[in-house]
């Protein structure tokens, strides 16, 4: 198994780590995991990950890099490792707006870059990840869509869709849970107490999503087995679209993409 580094092991970082591990994709003693406050990671240690806060031995006794850090925290971790990057280094980005090129062309032309979009849902081997890269070899694309693939499912895409990625499966773990919070908010309006409330929309959240999955059906055509003629979801939907529902989700999302394309300057 290749040695990993994980660069930046914050949120996305740490719950690749736990998706990786749980999967059996790699052993917690394979991965490196940096962050400059080491403090945060004494439950990690504890698990068996290696962690540390040095980010130029890191990579210097890794295979595969993993990019995790904020992209306005790139430049500087870039030229910390440039010493020890070696031709043989597979880096992997997850941060978001940062094309390939950008990558190469402070690590050298040589070096080979794959971009992934994960989600947070990495951590229970539920994510959905956009994979690009540019003029990686064939070899390296196949190793990281399988190493994705243990942990979600995973969409090969044109770099130029991984700002759109990012708004719609990465962000989106935010949206969709903030609609279960809100039907859980009316769910204790309408009589339950919160934890129930909560523990409903959840279940009910779930099984939309695995009717679609299992289905593979169109989300209209399940919602026209819900909605009874002159009932009571056909009332409620309708109102929810009057207030805006479908068209302020397009609205999130197409702001997140654009936010997304805006995050990194080269300088
Ligand atoms: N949070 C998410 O759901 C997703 C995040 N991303 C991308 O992943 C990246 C990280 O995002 P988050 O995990 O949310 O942010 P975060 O702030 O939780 O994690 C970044 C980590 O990098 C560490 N760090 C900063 N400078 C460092 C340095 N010089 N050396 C070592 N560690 C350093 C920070 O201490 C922090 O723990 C971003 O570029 C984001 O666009 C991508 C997909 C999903
Ligand atoms: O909010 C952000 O900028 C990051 C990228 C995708 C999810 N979290």
């Amino acid at each position: 198994m290749k040695k990993i580094a994980i660069i930046g092991s914050g949120n996305i970082g740490l719950s690749l780590a736990r998706g990786l591990v749980k999967a059996d994709y790699a052993r917690a003693e394979e991965i490196t995991l940096t962050r400059r406050n080491l403090s945060h990671l004494d439950a990690y240690a504890a698990e068996g990950f290696v962690v540390s806060a040095d980010n130029v031995a890191a990579v210097a006794s890794a295979e595969v890099v993993i990019l995790a850090v904020l992209p306005q925290q790139l430049n500087h971790v870039l030229n910390e490792i440039i010493p020890q990057v070696k031709s043989g280094h597979l880096f992997i980005s997850v941060i978001s707006g940062v094309s390939c090129a950008a990558i190469k062309a402070r690590l050298g032309a040589g070096i080979q870059v794959i971009r992934a979009m994960p989600n947070t849902a990495i951590a229970i081997g539920q994510s959905m990840t956009c994979i690009a890269s540019d003029h990686a070899s064939s070899e390296n694309l196949a190793d990281v869509i399988r190493m994705f693939e243990t942990v979600g499912a995973v969409v090969k895409i044109n770099e130029e869709l991984m700002t759109s990625a990012t708004a719609l499966c990465a962000c989106g773990t935010a949206f969709f849970l903030r609609a279960i919070r809100a039907a859980s908010q009316g769910g204790v309006e309408i009589g339950f107490h919160a934890d129930e409330a909560l523990k409903m929309a959840v279940q009910t959240a779930k099984g939309a999503a695995d009717l679609l999955l299992l289905h593979q059906t169109h989300p209209e055509s399940e919602i026209d087995k819900v909605t009874s003629p002159k009932g009571c979801t056909i009332a409620g939907l309708n109102e929810m679209e009057h207030n805006g529902f479908s068209s302020s989700l397009i609205k999130g999302i197409k702001l997140s993409a654009e936010k997304a394309g805006s995050l990194y300057t080269k300088e």
